[in-house]
């Protein structure tokens, strides 16, 4: 559904991506993680046009970009900037003109079920209240992909969950999301699979039941046998093996095994 092939992108001489690679499967929920300044928000406005990679195909739907395939795609930005003056109804009748797929009722539904004022103006709305309702009108305008960046920032813990269930829901009609974020607690209870970025390079990616299943944490001094050391986990060590040695890694012990990695080409991990 998504498929991105050796994205190039320099900011002034900068290299930011440097050969990202990844795909994504129709019905996933991939998360795309790293550090501050790793390239992830750089990649999304890559993957949406916002900004031209030098180099690097983006195929979505199977196909090359096309701007016609913008009203299949819905997105939350980082900055979750919005037009000053426009109402939570105004967003409303723009998004159902720009998505064909608009529905009505479930954003009606999403509106009285968190109580939020349709005449009020969205810039006025709290950072989660904003976060929240552009979740909204991404679920409400049924595309096909949803790309949301740090979806779950500032939201109270509850409202976090129901974020959570209410985009594993929607992947589960079919729908592909791609999100950017650093709450790795979280990404492990809703996403399907996931990136390391580091540096503008991915580092290791695939489902999160397969790293669990081929990578170990082993205590320092305990044997690793014929596993890959990946990096350093506090005072253990991620390895990558088939061996039943250690003990199985939490997503967050692979994300920080890979980080504290050496960062080189991505067959290095391979
Ligand atoms: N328009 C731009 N001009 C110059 N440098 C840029 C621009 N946009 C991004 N960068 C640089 O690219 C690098 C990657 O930034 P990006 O926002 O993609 O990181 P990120 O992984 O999303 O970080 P965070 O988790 O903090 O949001 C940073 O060093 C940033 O300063």
């Amino acid at each position: 559904m998504i498929k991105i092939s050796n994205l190039r992108k320099q900011f002034s001489g900068n290299q930011v991506l440097s050969d990202v690679s990844f795909s994504i499967d129709t019905g996933s929920i991939f998360a795309l993680i790293g550090p501050n300044g790793a390239g992830k928000t750089t990649t999304i406005r890559c993957i949406l046009r916002a900004i031209k990679p030098d180099e690097g195909i983006i195929e979505l739907f199977g196909e090359p970009f096309r701007w016609e395939m913008k009203k299949r795609i819905a997105v939350v930005n980082e900055d979750r900037a919005v037009f000053r003056n426009f109402t939570a109804r105004d967003y409303a009748q723009i998004w159902s003109c720009l998505y064909p797929s608009w529905n009505d009722r479930i954003f009606s539904n999403f509106i009285s079920k968190y109580n939020l004022n349709l005449l009020q103006k969205v810039e006025s709305y709290s950072i989660g209240m904003k976060t929240l309702f552009f979740v909204g009108l991404c679920v409400s305008s049924q595309a096909d992909i949803l790309i949301l960046d740090e979806p779950t920032e500032h939201l109270d813990p509850t409202i976090r969950l129901e974020i959570m269930s209410i985009l594993k829901k929607y992947a589960d009609l079919g729908k592909t999301i791609l999100i950017s974020s650093h709450e790795i607690y979280e990404i492990e209870e809703y996403a399907t699979h996931f990136g390391i970025m580091k540096e503008g390079r991915i580092v290791y990616t695939d489902s999160i039941d397969t790293a669990k299943e081929i990578h170990r944490v082993v205590e320092k001094g305990e044997s690793v046998g014929d596993g890959k050391i990946i990096g350093v986990v506090g005072s253990s060590l991620l390895i990558k093996t088939s061996k039943d040695v250690g003990r199985f890694p939490k997503l967050n012990d692979i994300v920080i095994g890979y980080l504290t990695g050496r960062t080189e080409s991505t067959n290095l991990f391979s």
